[in-house]
């Protein structure tokens, strides 16, 4: 482990990591042999670099935002030698980096990385599409993926929920078809998260007691929205438990089908660029990464 290339989203975050730059690279090349830096100008460039270093580095260290991380992951998961993943959290939610204890601060998370601790964890796939987080239809599309960070920090779960249940009106409910494992439906719904990791932007919204290296895609379906229904799973634990309440149902899966009427925009990790009907399957493992404190 001492080839590192390391892949700057320059505009992620506002230019946030641009103050840290000088000193995260100063750490990195104090603990690692050789550390390769890469700037990307365009969506795609992240993409085009792992597929170009791949097979020269040990690491790849994604510094950036969600979108950055979703770029270089969906480029990194084909492979058949896959170097180590690290997050250096340089956006606005830093979903996967949260799920796997990495400190918030960038030249923490920098730190942390240096003392090598590597995890393997699952990867969700959907079609050709890999995700770390979630994919979702339904109301969670709806729901603005910036929720005032001050008051989501301060509110967790409930400002989000607050957000959800204020875009409410705008979602039409459709009619869901769904195979799992052991749990079909059919039926009207408002919403489904399929869940990997447990951030949803940047709070523990529908998976708090989710797990990155259990083998499972934990699942919410929302069948009616009311304030009711978001007040009930703020108040229960979610606690990898199957429940079946009035308005929503949790289970696990390790994989399923889903498809849509009228068809569904999907929201996977953030990205907005497919649509259903689609199978999920959980990759378990599939990734090895540098990670925090993932208790
Ligand atoms: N130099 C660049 N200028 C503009 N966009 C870029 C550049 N390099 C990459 N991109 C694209 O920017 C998109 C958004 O990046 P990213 O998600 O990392 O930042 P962000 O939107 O600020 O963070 P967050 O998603 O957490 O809010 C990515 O999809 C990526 O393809």
């Amino acid at each position: 482990m001492k080839r590192v290339a390391i892949i700057f989203n320059p505009a992620s975050g506002k230019g946030k990591l641009d103050q840290y730059k000088d000193k995260i690279m100063s750490e990195l090349t104090d603990t690692f042999a050789e550390v390769n830096v890469y700037y990307t100008e365009q969506p795609g460039d992240g993409k085009e670099i792992v597929e170009r270093v791949a097979n020269e580095v040990d690491i790849i260290i994604a510094a950036g935002g969600d979108g950055t991380v979703n770029e270089i992951v969906n480029a990194l998961c084909p492979l058949e030698n896959r170097p180590a993943f690290a997050i250096i959290p340089g956006g606005t939610s830093n979903d996967f980096s949260r799920a796997v204890g990495m400190n918030q601060n960038p030249l923490k998370a920098t730190e942390q990385l240096t003392e090598m601790t590597l995890e393997k964890v699952d990867v969700g796939q959907t079609d050709k599409n890999y995700f770390l987080n979630f994919w979702g239809i339904g109301l969670i599309t709806h729901v603005a993926s910036n929720v005032d960070s001050q008051i989501k920090d301060r509110y967790g779960r409930f400002a989000y929920y607050l957000r959800t249940a204020q875009t409410m009106g705008k979602a039409q409910p459709f009619h869901l078809k769904l195979e799992a494992d052991n749990f079909s439906f059919d039926d009207e719904a408002a919403m489904l998260v399929v869940g990997n990791g447990t951030f949803t932007a940047g709070v523990q919204a529908f998976f708090p007691k989710g797990d990155v290296q259990d083998g499972m895609l934990d699942v919410l379906l929302i069948k009616e929205t009311s304030v009711q229904v978001f007040w009930k799973m703020l108040q229960s634990k979610m606690a990898n438990q199957p429940t079946q309440e009035e308005g929503y149902i949790y289970f696990q899966t390790k994989k399923l089908s889903v498809s849509a009427t009228p068809e569904q925009l999907v929201d996977c990790d953030g990205e907005r660029r497919c649509s259903t009907p689609s199978d999920i399957t959980v990759l378990p493992k599939h990734l090895t990464m540098l990670v925090g404190n993932l208790n």
